[in-house]
Order: C-alpha cells, then structure tokens, then sequence
C-alpha cells in the first residue's frame, strides 16, 4: 500500500507519477485541441513530436532516479494524451482527490488505476460531476491552501477554465482546519500570453518561503496583494507575461533547496541559483508547447 503524505509544494519528494508522452496520438485538430498554445503550435506546424517529447519526459525521470524517487507511470493509453498527470488526481496530507477533468481527458484517470488500487479506500476522495476542479489548481502551502479559479458567468464557455467555486468549496469542506484561499484567474480561450491556464502557470512557491509570480495572472489585485503579504515581496521573482507563456512559474521542486527547471529559464535559474538552490536543468520546451511544463507533468504521493 502507498502511505500519501504532501503537506506542502516542496518537501523532500519520495514518491511521484510522472505522466508519459508514449503513443500521444497524431497532431491534434483544432477542435480537438484544448488549450490556446497547442492551438497556436498546431496553426505554426510546430506541435512537438512523441519523440522528442519521450526523450524530454525521460530526462525528467533520471532526475528522479538520480534523487532516489520512486516513480509511478500511467498504463499507456493508445493515442491518447497523458502528460498532465498533476491534473487528474491530486494528494492533501493522506487524501488523494480524483478531480473532474474536463471530459476530453477523463481517460486519464483510468490510466493510473494501479496507483489508485494502492491506496486505502477510505483516503480516496471523489464528488459529483458539477464540482470541478484540477490538481494544476490546487496548491498546499502551510496552513494554507491556495486554489486558481474562474467566477465569471460564461465558465462553461472557457475551456481553459477548469476549477470552479464548486469546487473550492467541496476541497473548503473537506478540510475545514485550512485557510482556502482562491484566486480568481485571468483566462483566454485564443491567446496563451493572457491565459492563466492553472494556478500553477502563474504562481508557484519554492523553498521555504519564496515564489515566482506573474501579477497580471490574478484578476483582482487584492489577491496578488494577498500574496505579496504572505510572502514578502522581496521573496517574489516576478515573470512577465512571455515568461509566463514560457511557464517559467511551471518549475518542480523535489526538496526545499532542488529544484527542476527548464534549461532555457535563464533569468529564473540564475536567480534561483543565487537564493541558494540547487538547480537541476531538463530540457522541456517541446512539452511547453502544450502549455503545461515539470509541475504539470507530475503528482507527488509522497513529500517528508
Ligand atoms: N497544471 C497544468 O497547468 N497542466 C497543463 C495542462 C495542459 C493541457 N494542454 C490542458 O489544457 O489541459
């Protein structure tokens, strides 16, 4: 049996599923597409290859073997896209959530079955299909945990809004000794530089008590205020809208003092390099390429 604990974004990771790029499926149509960046490559003829995405997601998993993580992998689906592991499923201290994807991902789930398998009955949460929400929304920080939303009346319209207040307030329910903290996100269907597509493309702690943020991400200024408080903005590295597209915040930490970033970040990496860390470069541009990078591609079980 697994015994899930996460109790935060960057505690000593012990056990991971990373998702897998193998048998992705063809180039995606336009309709089929659900996000504005895949949109965009599929529009340039530069959607990435399996190929190169395998190698990419490979270099991410010797990392892991490299700190002695044990790595869980999706069953393969044949030509269906399971990247994204972070969304489909997510852990708060001994809970693990299964969310309610958007339906065109709802096989993933199935996929890591074996790992759900291994889990007591009694720690496996799941809700009715009105209450949404995915793992790249959700964020444990503390006492805290943090939440990406979209309160707008047209929610059923964006497709790139993925947790609604249903949602919260089931994850409020379930943990009622949390600060629930949700943040409304600025969204768009068509342009990916202006499209906050999860909480994690806009905002991620690392360390103890540092984050890197994109201010324009959050639609109410009060909530990145809320932020700059918490965490000081000295602590704040801030990302511009290219940077955020570049999902620069979409890093992964596997313990407080390493984290795994693209090769390409190299404002992000040398800052973090001079707060202290450990800086573990993969290349993952071609993934990016899908708007989603390292935290989306991974859904820690097991954090000291
Ligand atoms: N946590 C994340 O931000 N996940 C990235 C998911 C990308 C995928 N193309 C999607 O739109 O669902």
């Amino acid at each position: 049996m697994i015994k899930l604990n996460v109790q935060d974004e960057t505690a000593r990771l012990r056990a991971v599923v990373l998702g897998t790029a193998c048998s992705n499926g063809p180039i995606p149509t336009l309709g089929e597409a659900y996000d504005p960046k895949s949109i965009e490559n599929i529009k340039a003829g530069t959607y990435p290859t399996e190929k190169d995405m395998v190698l990419e997601m490979e270099a991410l998993n010797s990392i892991f073997k490299k700190y002695d993580i044990k790595v869980y992998r999706p069953n393969i689906i044949e030509n269906y896209n399971q990247i994204f592991s972070r969304d489909i499923a997510f852990v708060v201290e001994d809970k693990l959530i299964i969310s309610n994807i958007l339906p065109d991902r709802e096989k993933e789930v199935e996929a890591i079955q074996y790992v759900i398998d291994e889990v007591e009955s009694s720690k496996i949460i799941t809700t009715t299909d009105d209450v949404h929400f995915e793992g790249g929304d959700v964020m444990l920080w503390n006492n805290h945990i943090f939440i990406g939303t979209y309160k707008e009346d047209d929610y059923a319209d964006i497709i790139t809004a993925r947790t609604n207040m249903k949602g919260v307030n089931f994850i409020k329910n379930l943990f009622p000794n949390k600060i629930v903290k949700e943040f409304d996100l600025v969204k768009s269907n068509t342009n990916a530089k202006l499209n906050a597509l999860h909480l994690d493309c806009c905002f991620q702690p690392v360390g103890k008590n540092k984050a890197i943020i994109h201010k324009e991400g959050f639609k109410n200024e009060e909530d990145y205020e809320f932020l700059v408080n918490l965490f000081g903005i000295e602590n704040l590295f801030h990302i511009s809208a290219d940077e955020m597209y570049q999902m620069f915040s979409n890093v992964f930490s596997i313990s407080p003092k390493v984290v795994v970033s693209e090769q390409n970040f190299t404002r992000l990496n040398t800052w973090l390099r001079a707060q202290g860390f450990i800086v573990e470069e993969v290349p993952y541009a071609e993934i990016g390429k899908q708007e989603g990078l390292l935290r989306c591609s991974t859904m820690p079980l097991i954090r000291d």
